[in-house]
């Protein structure tokens, strides 16, 4: 079996979790509260930025133009694409997306980048991709799922969210961090292959995380700054 694969097979539990989480159910039903839609998209139109740095460590770390290309590529998709489903969640909520940026990150969003940023800075390709890929890879299969379970047509008003992330892009996009993934793993010793899993857990963790965090509109417990006596 491919890392990726064992990877895939060891977070079963959680993928579940996130399909059957009432956020990601509620894109299905095509019925979610808007203040959890503004809350999603605040939160990741700045997640999204500070991907888009990490594969920017990613680059740095880069030995050869196969490397740059593949994350290049990334930031191109992240930075190009999707914004689609966050306009979709917009038009949804009625509310104007540069409207929605440069909010601070809630605690879990504000946890999970810091997640990344860590193992970015601190491990090699391998280990970065290992944190980076829950991301393109539990939407992927969020998109396939609902596809299955609803059966979403253009009168559906998450229809083109479920689209864009069952789309073949996504599912190229994440093969190819997933095949770099396989290769890195084979020449990696068995110590280095435990701190990958655990990168790649912790990441799913906090994706689940993440749709809570929008569900529940989770906020800092103190949220303005007390005046010094
Ligand atoms: C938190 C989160 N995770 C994943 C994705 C899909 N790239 C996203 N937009 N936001």
């Amino acid at each position: 079996m491919t890392f990726s694969k064992e990877l895939r097979k060891e977070n079963d539990d959680i993928f579940k979790k996130i399909f059957r989480h009432p956020f990601v159910d509620g894109i299905g039903k095509g019925d979610v509260p808007k203040e959890a839609l503004v809350h999603y998209i605040k939160a990741d139109f700045e997640y999204l930025n500070a991907f888009m740095h990490i594969y920017g460590i990613a680059v740095s770390k880069s030995g050869n133009r196969d490397d740059i290309s593949l994350f290049h590529d990334q930031i191109g998709f992240v930075l190009n694409s999707e914004t689609h489903p966050h306009h979709n969640f917009c038009d949804q909520a009625g509310v104007v997306y540069e409207d929605m940026q440069g909010y601070p990150l809630p605690p879990t969003a504000d946890h999970y980048i810091k997640h990344m940023m860590y193992h970015a800075h601190t491990g090699d390709l391998g280990e970065i991709l290992c944190a980076l890929l829950p991301c393109p890879w539990t939407y992927l299969e969020i998109g396939q799922v609902l596809t299955e379970q609803y059966e979403p047509n253009d009168s559906h008003p998450f229809n083109p969210w479920i689209k864009f992330y069952a789309d073949a892009e996504v599912r190229g996009l994440t093969g190819k961090l997933r095949n770099r993934l396989d290769e890195l793993a084979e020449v990696v010793s068995e110590q280095q292959r435990t701190r990958m899993k655990e990168a790649f857990r912790k990441s799913c963790q906090l994706e689940l995380a993440f749709w809570e965090m929008a569900y529940t509109c989770e906020e800092w417990p103190v949220q303005k700054v007390v005046a010094q006596q």
